[in-house]
């Protein structure tokens, strides 16, 4: 075990103003460049938002009495403060200001470190490490490699944040619907096809399709965690659409729920098989992925209700219905949110002399899909 692992440090975000700014200000200032190792979080039973080291240590209370750290960063001070991190104990507060270089630079937060090595703080008491790792798993899954049983199981996958951004493309035609071509590299598809193999869903070939409700498996749980880390990284392509809610893969409303997902979908399509057209079922909650293994396909996107299609259309007689096809290759994630959740239909059709890109017929080989989706809640 490293000193750091061992130390347990948390850094705590809070702020009043939490925004998609102030994150991705976060993950790449503070996450990415200071910290590589750290991850950033939303806290549910906290104000604000945490970074947690990786080993997941322990959660605290982020308060005077339990002798934590205050400090506030500053962007200016970005370096000072890549040298000075042991300083943090010195009790400094530092806040983190917007970046805006003509405009001046409001407050958006300020970050708390707890060392939970600390003479003063370090003799935590067994009970209260339980609860805080029971909280721990409540919010973000059970990931700590102290616990034998999962021990294999994170072994085959992993998704380790390198802290680059990944590009998004927003498919302009419908809203609410991104792309990330490179979500996963190589190395991750293979990890996470080599997971789902381990569950043994697929050992006969007629099944083609396996569900999971509430607890996933902590691969899944881990893909939910990198696809909003993704989020919040993110290199967003030039939007056209202004308002902030629309400029997003994914609105902070449901990238911030808890969970994010609790419903996962594997489905395994030979060559020749698809999806019929649909929009999935209101059970689900807006905000729903689809990463794409193996095989590349073209998922086409129609309009739900084709008397809403076009409005220069509408009193065309037999309108050509409106069909975008999207490219999903290995490695791919989609998001569908608002509109292309709720108003198109997406369809897989693998019938020969369907699946065209780029003028050629796709040479089709196996296909594996992890489509993520959170239940409605019950009224
Ligand atoms: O396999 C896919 O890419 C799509 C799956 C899908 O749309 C669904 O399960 O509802
Ligand atoms: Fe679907």
């Amino acid at each position: 075990m490293t000193r750091e692992e061992k130390d347990g440090k948390l850094l705590m975000i809070h702020s009043s103003c939490f925004n998609q700014e102030l994150i991705r200000i976060l993950r790449k200032k503070v996450a990415g460049e200071l910290l590589p190792n750290w991850r950033v979080y939303p806290q549910s039973n906290l104000h604000g938002n945490a970074a947690i080291h990786p080993s997941e240590a322990f959660l605290g209370n982020c308060s005077q009495e339990r002798n934590s750290c205050f400090f506030t960063l500053h962007e200016s001070k970005f370096e000072d403060m890549r040298a000075t991190e042991t300083n943090w104990r010195n009790f400094q507060r530092r806040e983190i200001y917007d970046n805006e270089p003509n405009n001046k630079s409001t407050l958006m937060g300020w970050v708390t470190t707890l060392f939970f090595n600390d003479p003063e703080f370090g003799k935590n008491k067994m009970e209260e490490e339980n609860e805080n790792r029971r909280i721990l798993n409540e919010v973000f899954g059970e990931s700590s490699s102290e616990y034998d049983g999962e021990e294999e199981e994170l072994q085959t996958f992993e998704l380790d944040s390198t802290g680059n951004s990944l590009k998004w493309e927003q498919i302009k035609e419908i809203k609410g619907l991104w792309l990330c071509k490179d979500f996963l590299s190589l190395e991750q598809q293979s990890s996470l096809l080599l997971a789902i193999e381990n569950e043994g869903w697929f050992t006969e070939d007629s099944r083609n399709q396996a569900m999971r409700f509430g607890d996933l498996p902590v691969w899944a749980t881990k893909l939910g965690n990198y696809i909003r880390e993704t989020v919040l990284l993110g290199d967003i392509e030039s939007c056209h659409l202004i308002k902030e809610e629309e400029s997003c893969p994914m609105p902070s409303h449901l990238l911030w729920r808890e969970p994010l997902f609790d419903q996962l979908i594997v489905n395994v399509y030979q060559p020749g098989e698809g999806i019929c057209a649909h929009v999935d079922l209101m059970r689900f909650e807006d905000g729903i992925a689809i990463i794409s293994l193996e095989s590349s396909c073209v998922m086409h996107f129609t309009r739900g209700d084709s008397d809403t299609c076009c409005i220069e259309n509408r009193d065309k007689k037999e309108a050509p219905q409106l069909k975008i096809p999207i490219l999903l290759t290995s490695g791919s994630l989609i998001l569908m949110c608002g509109e292309a959740r709720y108003l198109w239909k997406h369809e897989i059709n693998r019938k020969p002399g369907v699946q065209l890109w780029g003028g050629q017929e796709i040479d089709q080989q196996k296909r594996t899909s992890v489509t993520l989706r959170k239940l409605c809640q019950p009224e």
